[in-house]
């Protein structure tokens, strides 16, 4: 018997979320409080430049004031840390962030470290990713990283609980894959995950069994609908450049082959799923802050 998925539809959901947040920034304005994202690129790689002009188009649709230091790719570091030391220091900056990837000659953790905790809108500094190991959940007084925290409230919004479900996260890359399995074992979300990566050996048997699979490895559909449970949910989340055979344009591509729909409950298509949901997150934290700085006065 073959089956059709229902969609996790990212792209409604962040539109939705959207729409949230444009409220409480509007709120915020009748408070004289403007909330800003600031973003660092370094060098002129296409694509980190387009995700940039992603971000920034999102801020627009919401009132979220943004602005754009687009920096040479021959920087040095110490220049960087400078950029970030203004940043910190400015106030029209609710938040920012570093795109990700940086040129190699730049260290990447220093980097990372010398954000603002408090200024962190992808959640990434070791604060942030220190309190997520610690649990530290009063409130909203530190920022998620984003694409986990999509995820979690992509399930929330179409009604799925993980409580007691085994999940498996395939890729234990930190903005992803290792947060994520952090998130998911909180005692509100109650889930078991394993986290299968490059060093799995069975990864066939791990994905027979599992009731959720979240693939975060960024390889071309390296999982098929022959490799899953009948009734999975699956939330496809690698992203890879692949050339088309027919138009032989690159275009991308998911983790997940889309014949996996015949076999699961659910599934986060891609492009449409979990990248809208992170954009949709990173405004949910400057948002977050922007009310938590304003709080406290
Ligand atoms: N400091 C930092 N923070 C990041 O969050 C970060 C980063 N660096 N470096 C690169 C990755 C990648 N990433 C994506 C976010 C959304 C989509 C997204 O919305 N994708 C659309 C398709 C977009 C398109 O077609 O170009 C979709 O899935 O429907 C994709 C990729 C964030 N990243």
């Amino acid at each position: 018997m073959s089956t059709t998925a229902r969609i996790l539809d990212g792209k409604a959901t962040a539109a939705q979320i959207k729409a949230e947040l444009t409220e409480r920034v509007a709120a915020l304005h009748e408070r004289g409080v403007r909330p800003g994202l600031g973003t660092v690129l370094v060098g002129d790689d296409p694509g980190s430049r387009s995700y940039v002009e992603g971000k920034h188009r999102d801020c627009a649709e919401v009132g979220i004031t943004s602005v754009r230091r687009d920096l040479p790719g021959t920087i040095s570091q110490e220049e960087l840390e400078a950029v970030l030391d203004e940043l910190n220091d400015d106030d029209a900056t609710t938040g920012y962030i570093v795109q990700l990837p940086l040129p190699a000659h730049i260290d990447t953790h220093t980097i990372l470290e010398r954000i603002a905790p408090a200024k962190d809108a992808d959640g990434l500094h070791p604060t942030n990713l220190g309190r997520l190991v610690l649990n530290v959940d009063r409130g909203m007084e530190s920022p998620l990283p984003c694409t986990p925290h999509g995820i979690v409230e992509l399930l929330e919004r179409h009604g799925i609980a993980l409580a007691g479900l085994d999940v498996l996260v395939v890729g234990r890359g930190v903005t992803v894959g290792r947060s994520l399995g952090l998130l998911l074992t909180r005692r509100q979300i109650n889930a078991t995950v394993t986290l299968a990566h490059t060093g799995t050996t069975d990864l066939a048997a791990h994905l027979q069994r599992a009731d959720v699979v979240v693939a975060a490895a960024g390889s071309a559909h390296m999982i098929g609908a022959e490799h899953l449970k009948p009734g999975v949910i699956v939330l496809d989340v690698g992203v890879s450049r692949v050339e088309d055979p027919q138009t032989g344009k690159a275009r991308l591509t998911g983790d997940v082959d889309p014949a996996a729909a015949e076999v699961a409950a659910w599934l986060s298509p891609n492009p449409g799923g979990v990248g809208p949901m992170t954009r949709a997150m990173l405004l949910a934290n400057v948002v977050d802050a922007a009310e938590r700085q304003s709080s406290r006065g």
